[in-house]
């Protein structure tokens, strides 16, 4: 800070400043250092020193736009300067704010004062920068950006030599330096402790300025944060050290049905009920492992995931804790996903233009439309689960998760907990926090039970208590959870046969056979077959990235005529095998599996007489596709010894 000028010296300055402006000359030791420069300055700029420039002061248009752009500024200096003028009033003082380039954008003063100081143009608009009106005390604040006082001589232009001015740069908090405060008497007064009144207004005003900057930031910071809080699926709830509440995102409000107002300011055990993972969080500071909750509503139970970590402030000591929670239905559609089972086949993807097909896509499509299990019936590989997966993409549940569950590849001992789940600790190896089963990964969505003709006898019960009730008992567990699932049944079996034989319950059949729906096989809509041909053959091609390939049209003879045990999934297989074997971009006979060569093979039709030979190789076909090439069980379901089944293999080329 610039030292104060007394008194006593005023005329030796006088005198300075005259020798300074007449002759360019300087009186060492009387005029303080940082006022000499100035004076220097002003020389240089040929500031006038009779009478500043002669300065226009803007219009009032521009004024009103210095001012609305330090509308902040001077919202916050306006009380400050109030009060400062507060501690003078009475003793001709004025107050005066400026912008960074010294234009006077604020003045207060006594009224004497105020009419003085038109006379030096001492007014809004005007501008009171050092190469404007020489060293004055704001001007000069602003080039030294330092606090100083400027008294009577010391003025370069001798228009001002009537008065003392103190003034003070005003910084924002990156120290940047905004505009410049000033307080002006006339000299005579005393001045002794303007400059320190000047610099507090202005620390004042900084204060203010950077407590409204950080709060300014804080706002959009929170802004941000619940901005990016609003766009997470997850349900967040933050609480603090106490427990309670003290923001949600809006997915959470979505999940458990309440609006935010609601929550915020509960302890979390009003919605979580049992927390004592969560107050764990907040005692130890270590976040706690995703586990399954029922969060227990006044009008409903929420299955959800829930995880929690803790929020730390700089010294590590914990303040709270952010808990997220995802509905189990949202996770099933993760974990659907991940599996892969999403349904991807629709309606209009079902390749068939025969009739016997198109009442089978009508029949099904009516089906989609209602709530009731459908029971799918035909031969392996006539396109069950694509049928099931078109049904469920053009019902209601189309958003809701497709799960696929093959009964007869389910190891017996695992069938009821992945069908219904288990709870922590059901049985020795299950997992931490227990899983669902099947029926609750499929909520809101379609479970399909195929070969469900192979469910064992023992198991039947349960599904039908399921179906029945729609709730799930988890293995290990008592409670049920309610589940939301429309289920698709599937077989290739007679299921009439298996209820006669007794290894199917009568009323698990009644309960599945609602609606039911039989798939034709392949050879009874061969007019289909060219079009399947076609479609298979584009989907290989583009995905071996070659050519699609021509038939040859002994070939197409054969694929027409053979009896197409294996339905569609043997027509594509055949079809891969051919487009491996082929390398001048023809199907040709000689590309074909060996057993389709055999032209008394493929004859099977209600008109054929057929070779025993014939009858005998296909049942070893069907056999073999159907017991997917297991020896032992095809030798069994035909008869015959496992020797001689192998050798009519071979005899026939059978392939597997
Ligand atoms: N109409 C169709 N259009 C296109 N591809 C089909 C069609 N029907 C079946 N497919 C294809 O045929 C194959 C067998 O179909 P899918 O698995 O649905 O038969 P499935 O009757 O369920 O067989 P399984 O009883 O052995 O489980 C699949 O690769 C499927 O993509």
């Amino acid at each position: 800070m610039i030292s104060k000028t007394g008194n006593s010296n005023r005329q030796n300055i006088k005198q300075a400043w005259n020798k300074f402006v007449l002759s360019g000359k300087i009186e060492e030791g009387i005029v303080r250092h940082a006022i000499i420069e100035s004076w220097i300055r002003c020389h240089r700029s040929e500031v006038n020193y009779l009478a500043g420039h002669e300065q226009d002061l803007l219009s009032s248009e521009e004024i009103q736009g210095l001012i609305k752009e330090k509308k902040q500024l001077i919202y916050i200096a306006k009380p400050i300067m109030k009060t400062l003028f507060k501690c003078v009033q009475g003793s001709s003082f004025i107050v005066v704010l400026v912008n960074k380039d010294g234009i006077v954008l604020e003045s207060i003063g006594d009224p004497d004062v105020l009419e003085m100081s038109k006379t030096i143009n001492f007014l809004p608009g005007a501008n009171w920068s050092e190469e404007y009106v020489g060293t004055n005390a704001i001007g000069t604040a602003l080039v030294l950006n330092s606090p100083i006082q400027v008294a009577g001589p010391e003025h370069y232009c001798s228009k001002h030599h009537a008065w003392t001015c103190s003034a003070a740069p005003i910084h924002d908090a990156a120290g940047n330096v905004i505009g410049c405060l000033d307080m002006s008497g006339l000299i005579e007064r005393n001045h002794s402790n303007d400059l320190g009144m000047v610099v507090a207004a202005v620390r004042a005003i900084e204060n203010q300025l950077h407590k409204q900057e950080t709060q300014e930031k804080l706002f959009a910071a929170h802004k941000h944060l619940t901005t990016v809080l609003s766009t997470i699926s997850e349900g967040i709830i933050s609480i603090d050290k106490n427990a309670m509440i003290t923001h949600v995102n809006s997915a959470l409000a979505k999940i458990i049905c309440m609006p935010p107002s609601d929550i915020v300011g509960k302890d979390i055990h009003h919605i979580l009920g049992d927390c004592h993972r969560i107050y764990k969080v907040l005692e130890t500071g270590e976040s706690c492992l995703e586990e399954e909750i029922v969060v227990n509503l006044p009008k409903q139970q929420i299955h959800c995931t829930s995880k929690a970590a803790p929020i730390k402030d700089e010294f590590m000591q914990v303040v709270g804790a952010v808990i997220t929670l995802r509905e189990i239905k949202q996770v099933h559609q993760i974990v659907n996903k991940m599996a892969a089972t999403q349904a991807r086949f629709q309606f209009k993807d079902i390749i068939g233009e025969s009739n016997i097909i198109q009442e089978v896509i009508k029949r099904a499509k009516i089906a989609a439309q209602s709530l009731s299990t459908v029971l799918l019936l035909g031969e392996s590989g006539t396109g069950k689960e694509v049928f099931a997966q078109a049904i469920h993409n053009g019902s209601e549940r189309r958003e809701g998760p497709f799960i696929a569950v093959n009964c007869a590849a389910m190891p017996r001992e695992l069938i009821q907990s992945e069908l219904f789940g288990y709870c922590d600790g059901a049985f020795t190896g299950a997992k931490r926090g227990g899983r669902p089963g099947k029926f609750e990964l499929a909520d809101g969505g379609t479970l399909l039970l195929d070969e469900i003709g192979d469910m064992p006898l023992d198991m039947q019960v349960n599904l039908l208590r399921v179906l029945q009730e729609k709730t799930v008992i988890r293995v290990g567990g008592d409670k049920p959870t309610p589940v939301d699932v429309r289920v698709i049944a599937a077989t290739n079996k007679n299921l009439s046969i298996e209820v006669e034989k007794g290894t199917f319950r009568k009323d698990l059949f009644y309960r599945l056979n609602v609606v039911s729906i039989g798939i034709p096989p392949l050879r009874e809509r061969k007019g289909d077959i060219s079009l399947l041909v076609e479609y298979f053959l584009k989907k290989m091609s583009l995905k071996l990235g070659k050519e699609i390939p021509k038939i040859d049209s002994l070939v197409t003879d054969i694929l027409n005529s053979y009896y197409w045990p294996g339905n569609i999934r043997e027509l594509e297989n055949v079809l891969e095998y051919a487009i491996n074997m082929i390398d001048d971009n023809i199907i040709k006979e000689e590309s074909l599996p060996v057993y389709l060569k055999k032209e008394e093979l493929r004859i099977e039709s209600e008109d054929n007489i057929m070779s025993l030979a014939v009858l005998e190789c296909n049942a070893i076909i069907k056999a073999m596709k159907k017991y997917n090439g297991n020896i032992t069980k095809v030798a069994q379901a035909l008869g015959i010894a496992r020797n001689t089944l192998y050798e009519k293999i071979k005899k026939y080329q059978i392939k597997n």
